[in-house]
Formats: structure tokens, C-alpha cells, sequence
């Protein structure tokens, strides 16, 4: 495959406008193809690189490149001058260190939710990755895999469209292109796609077929969790190949396995917005919907109208996000030293 044009990349308007003529005369952009220690690999118009991911003007926890990002870089010495503002961003509390954010990935059209119909498939947890999805403003797709391996595909995709309004809801085998294929709307021309799920669901499978190759990443690079331990994660731009029309750009998230909801409040809001909007009838604006009356939810699960199932998970997800938001801001304000040990 030739190179890709800087269109191709995913360079738009949102991105041209905030480029000066001055800068664009002495910085070129380029984007962020894979994350290493301290390094990242960038492509542009007829350029490849791999350059030092640190720069002068960083300021907050989020400057600094991830995956998907573009930046300007300096025709001639090749360091970064900025990170172009992002149309969506995709983060998390550092493993091991919640005062510190872990930025998975930049500039995400679509994520993938990939679940698969054997035995991943549950509906918290779909719940807990469409709250991501609609907190970093990017448009959920949920990808089951696996479809083969179950009796019933067509009862579990319909479970997972009641999740939330208008949920798109694609049912694959990953191993094979012809029964992915529903797949290519969303990696369309310069369309960039995050791939998230359990370990074993099939993403890195998906991510070959769309590929049409398999040479999926194998540089792993070691990162450190924070922990002691070291864990193995690569997280690169893969080139759409496989799909006719196709062309766009996939992600995998590799490390992203355990997902505490956190800072979330309008993704938990816009997941549940039905719930929420039964709790607004309710007669005290703080009613904890234990069994005060004029209680909204308690009359709606009476009367059939509300899941109680869906209205717990709605519950913990909520005192979750409250819980660790709580912490983080707590971190946040106590500036200064270091706790050398917790
Ligand atoms: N029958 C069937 N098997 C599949 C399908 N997709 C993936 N698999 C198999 O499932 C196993 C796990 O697939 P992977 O692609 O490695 O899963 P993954 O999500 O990338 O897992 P991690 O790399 O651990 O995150 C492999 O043996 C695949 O061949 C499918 O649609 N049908
Ligand atoms: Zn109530």
C-alpha cells in the first residue's frame, strides 16, 4: 500500500484551522502512530519518524502525545511545537497512582466494543464501556464476536441495543472477513476506530482481518504499572486494508482490561439518560430512592417500567464514579510532596 496522504491520516478542517499560515510555513503536522518509552513514531505527507515525545511548551497532565494525536512538528529539527486540540480523548487514572492520568488514545471517531457470544457477554460491563465511550465524546459500536460459538447471536445483540437509544450493534466471526464486513462503514476514508474489551474476545483477531494481514504489532514495549510489575502493551495505529472500502485506522487498547469508572458523571448521565429522567419526577430533589414517597423509581419498577436490575447497575456505576471522582479531586488539591509509600 502506498503511503498515506495527510487526508488519509484523518487531517480535516477541525485540525487544518488550528494551524496558523506562520506555523504551517515552519512546522508540518504529523500524527501519532505508536507510543514507546519517552518516543513516539509520527507519519505525515510523505514522512515517517520516530522523534522524542518530550517538548518545551508542556504544560498540563494531558500534554503530553498519545496514540492518534496530531502534532506540528518543526521542518527542521524535528521536535514538537504543540498538540493540536483533540476531537476526543480517551483516558484513565494511571494504573497504581490515581493522581497521575494514563492517556490511551487521541482523535477516536468510533470505539468498538468488542464482547463475544460465548462466555464475555454481560451487560455491566457493556454498561461501563459505553459510559467511557460517551464521556471522551466518541460514537460506541458494540462488536460481537464469536457469533459461531453461539445458538442464539440475535437475542444477545438485541440485549445489547436495549442498553441505550439508537445503540449500534454489529454481530462477526473475526476470523473471517466476509462475515466482519458490516464492520467497513465505521473504517471508512481517514476514520480513526479504538478497539476496547476483555482479554480473549477477539480484538487482536478483529484487528487482523481488517488488516488483511497478520502482522499485528509485535514490538511490545514494557511499561511500568506502577506496581513493581511490568506489563506488555502496545498501542498502535493499524492501516485498514482488508475491507473494500475501507481505509481508515484501528487502535487496540491493549492494558485497559480492568475499568474503574472515574470523572464520568455525564457518560454515566447520558448512558442511563431513561433512568435519570424518571429520578427528575421524583418528589424530594434529593431522594436517595430507598422507599420515600413520591419516589418516581420505585413506582416506575412497580409498575414494570423501569428493569430493577438495570436501575441497581445504575446505582453502583453512580456511587462508583462519585466514590473515585471524590479521590482523584482530593488528590488533585493536595499538591507537593509525594507519599513515598501507600
Ligand atoms: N470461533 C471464533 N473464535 C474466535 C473469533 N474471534 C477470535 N476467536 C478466537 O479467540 C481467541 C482469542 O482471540 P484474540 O484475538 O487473541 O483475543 P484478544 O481480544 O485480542 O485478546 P487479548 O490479546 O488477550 O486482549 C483466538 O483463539 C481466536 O482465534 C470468532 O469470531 N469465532
Ligand atoms: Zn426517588
Amino acid at each position: 500500500m502506498s503511503d498515506p496522504t495527510l487526508a488519509e491520516l484523518g487531517w480535516n478542517a477541525f485540525f487544518r484551522e488550528q494551524v496558523s499560515a506562520e506555523q504551517s510555513r515552519r512546522c508540518q503536522p504529523v500524527r501519532v502512530m505508536s507510543v514507546h518509552r519517552g518516543r513516539v513514531t509520527v507519519s505525515g505527507e510523505g514522512f515517517q519518524d520516530s522523534i522524542s515525545s518530550s517538548f518545551a511548551a508542556q504544560a498540563g497532565a494531558e500534554d503530553r502525545p498519545t496514540v492518534g494525536d496530531w502534532l506540528l512538528i518543526d521542518r527542521t529539527t524535528g521536535t514538537i511545537e504543540r498538540i493540536l486540540n483533540r476531537v476526543s480523548l480517551f483516558k484513565r487514572p494511571a494504573p497504581g497512582d490515581d493522581r497521575r492520568v494514563q492517556l490511551i488514545a487521541a482523535n477516536v471517531d468510533t470505539l468498538f466494543i468488542v464482547t463475544s457470544c460465548d462466555q464475555d457477554f454481560n451487560v455491566a460491563r457493556l454498561e461501563r464501556y459505553l459510559v467511557l465511550a460517551g464521556e471522551a465524546g466518541v460514537s460506541p459500536v458494540v462488536v460481537l464476536t464469536k457469533a459461531d460459538l453461539s445458538p442464539s447471536p440475535e437475542a444477545l445483540a438485541d440485549a445489547a441495543r436495549a442498553l441505550q437509544s439508537g445503540l449500534r450493534v454489529e454481530v462477526v466471526d473475526g476470523r473471517d472477513l466476509t462475515r466482519s464486513v458490516s464492520l467497513a462503514e465505521y473504517c471508512g476514508f481517514g476514520q480513526t476506530v479504538a478497539l476496547v474489551g476483555s482479554s480473549g474476545v477477539g480484538k487482536s483477531t478483529l484487528v487482523n482481518t481488517l488488516k488483511g494481514s497478520d502482522s499485528i504489532a509485535t514490538q511490545a514495549v514494557r511499561e511500568d504499572d506502577g506496581k513493581g510489575r511490568h506489563t506488555t502493551t502496545v498501542r498502535e495505529m493499524h492501516r485498514v486494508a482488508g475491507l473494500v472500502d475501507g481505509g481508515g485506522w484501528l487502535v487496540d487498547t491493549p492494558g485497559m482490561r480492568e475499568l474503574q469508572v472515574s470523572e464520568a458523571a455525564s457518560g454515566v448521565a447520558e448512558v442511563f439518560d431513561d433512568i435519570v429522567g424518571v429520578t427528575l419526577e421524583c418528589r424530594f430533589a434529593n431522594c436517595t430512592h430507598g422507599g420515600e414517597p413520591g419516589c418516581a423509581v420505585q413506582d416506575a419498577m412497580a409498575k414494570g417500567d423501569l428493569d430493577p436490575a438495570r436501575f441497581e447497575r445504575w446505582r453502583k456505576l453512580a456511587d462508583e464514579n462519585a466514590e473515585n471522582t471524590g479521590v482523584a479531586a482530593v488528590r488533585r488539591s493536595r499538591p507537593g510532596k509525594r507519599p513515598s509509600k501507600r
